[in-house]
């Protein structure tokens, strides 16, 4: 009998079964496809690998594709350290969830076979995967699901990507806004057909500004309020017909991805035959991340929300609090996450909005990259950071950051925020000169000053 079953094996399953072994539960993880999940082999780790490249000008086309597939089979082999290193036991194979209650039941089916395993408490970890979408045509060749896109060679390894010189995205959220900033940095005319006049919609409202201008200069075009009603094949190309308040638009592109959403994956592993409650948004879980049926746990992007690499790992870690008996709890205002496009954009804490809407009376400031030294120096001006505070109390409740190395930058904001610091001690804090941090800073003493 195990302490603990994961099923899956993403950054959520992985983190939780790494947390449990190291507190002495005798843990089984079981994963289907490769350890890593969505994360590792086709979602951050492969769309950042060619980040870097195209993006941050390190090497050339040509070597990206193999760069992408040398860190995904690195971190790969790694995890399989870190398990075997923590005690984590690691069965390759199918599971299917048998009985819940008391013991928890799963099924896998492996390569040699089938085998039950019986545990005191079951995280599920099975994460998510692109929605499908219904237009006639959706699945014809030449279209790809976003989940899935950085996996194609027509589209990211030299010489097999100069065959595809058009692309068009559906959707304007993060994977679509990632995908398209890249695909049009390799040189692709790239047509983003939006859901709305949005991008990002959990964004700010001046980096979404600053995001879509910098996507116009980028000459990337958007089409708004597009509704696609169904694509066909003309010759080796896609043609995707749709509507949008002005009329019909026909869009014609090389390759079409479909990104618009992820959806948590709720089939396949034996949850609708189990007492476990779901709907169509996700595993329905407490502030510890355990479902209806005492023992059993659902963390990451099955859970629905926000889906985020980190935020899995955490929940992974306070399932396991909870299981030991102590406690952790997300809030999620204060889940930091970013966008690896051009300029990079990220955030810790609430918007603006998000506090008009909660009543909450904010001060804003902001301080542009164009002033810091450091930025001068990289060459890179373009963006500022954002400061939110509460007019009440000076509580810093919000950063959003669009410019250099943002990514970076944010963390110490996350650690501000999560610790509901008042923006004139976070100012007061000494910051190094010259670093891009100073924009941070600048924007919180301009708190002071706009007050
Ligand atoms: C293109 C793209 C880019 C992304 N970029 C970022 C980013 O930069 N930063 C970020 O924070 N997030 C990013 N994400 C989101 C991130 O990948 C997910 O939030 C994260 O992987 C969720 O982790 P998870 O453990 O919940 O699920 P997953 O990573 O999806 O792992 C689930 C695992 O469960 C396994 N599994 C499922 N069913 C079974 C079964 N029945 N038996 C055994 N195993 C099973 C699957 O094979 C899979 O390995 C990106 C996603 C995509 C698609
Ligand atoms: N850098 C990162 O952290 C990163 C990168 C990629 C993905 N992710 C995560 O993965 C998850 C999924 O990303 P995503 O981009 O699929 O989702 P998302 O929720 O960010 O965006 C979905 C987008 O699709 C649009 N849309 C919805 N229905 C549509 C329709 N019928 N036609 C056209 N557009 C439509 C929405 O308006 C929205 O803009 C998110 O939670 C995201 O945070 C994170």
């Amino acid at each position: 009998m195990y302490d603990v079953i994961v099923l899956g094996g993403g950054p959520g399953g992985n983190k939780a079964a790494e947390l449990a072994a190291r507190n002495g539960l005798k843990t089984v993880m079981i994963e289907k496809a490769r350890l890593g999940g969505t994360c590792l082999n086709r979602g951050c780790i492969p769309t950042k690998a060619y980040f870097a490249r195209i993006i941050g000008g390190h090497g050339t086309i040509e070597e990206m594709w193999n760069h992408k597939e040398q860190i995904v089979e690195k971190l790969n082999s790694g995890i399989s350290t870190l398990m075997k290193m923590s005690g984590v036991e690691v069965v390759l194979g199918t599971g299917k969830i048998i009985s819940t209650g008391e013991t928890q039941i799963v099924e896998v089916q492996t390569s040699e076979g089938i085998r039950q395993i019986e545990g005191r408490n079951l995280i599920i970890a099975t994460g998510a995967r692109s929605l499908a979408m219904e237009f006639e045509g959706a699945d014809l060749p030449g279209i790809i699901t976003g989940d899935y896109a950085v996996t194609y060679p027509e589209l990211w390894k030299y010489p097999d990507c100069e065959e595809v010189k058009s692309v068009a995205v559906i959707g304007a959220g993060v994977i679509a806004v990632e995908l398209a900033v890249l695909l049009r940095r390799m040189g692709k005319e790239v047509t983003i057909l939006k859901h709305s006049d949005q991008v990002l919609r959990r964004a700010d409202k001046d980096v979404k500004k600053k995001l879509i201008q910098s996507l116009k200069k980028m000459k990337i075009t958007m089409v708004d309020y597009f509704a696609p009603e169904k694509a066909l094949l003309e010759g080796e190309q896609v043609k995707v017909c749709g509507t949008t308040p002005k009329g019909a638009v026909d869009i014609n592109c090389d390759r079409l991805i479909l990104a618009s959403s992820m959806i948590p994956i709720l089939d396949g592993y034996g949850l609708e035959d189990s007492a476990i409650e779901y709907s169509k948004k996700g595993i329905k879980v407490d502030k510890h991340m355990e479902t209806n049926v005492p023992g059993v746990y659902a963390i990451g992007d099955v859970t629905g929300g926000m889906m985020l690499a980190h935020l899995a790992e955490y929940h992974g870690l306070s399932a396991i609090e909870h299981i030991l008996g102590r406690e952790y709890v997300i809030n999620p205002d204060h889940v930091p996450w970013c966008v690896f496009c051009d300029p990079e954009i990220a955030v810790a804490g609430i918007t603006e909005d998000e506090a008009e809407a909660r009543n909450i009376s904010v001060k804003v400031a902001r301080a542009y990259f164009l002033g810091n030294g450091m930025a001068q120096a990289l060459n890179n001006t373009d963006g500022f950071v954002k400061v939110i505070a509460s007019q009440e109390d000076d509580r810093l409740l919000g950063v959003h950051i669009i410019g250099p190395e943002a990514s970076s930058l944010i963390g110490e904001a996350a650690l501000a925020v999560a610790q509901g610091m008042k923006a004139k001690d976070v100012a007061r804090t000494i910051h190094p000169h010259p670093t891009l941090t100073e924009c941070f800073k600048d924007a919180l003493f301009r708190l002071e000053e706009d007050s």
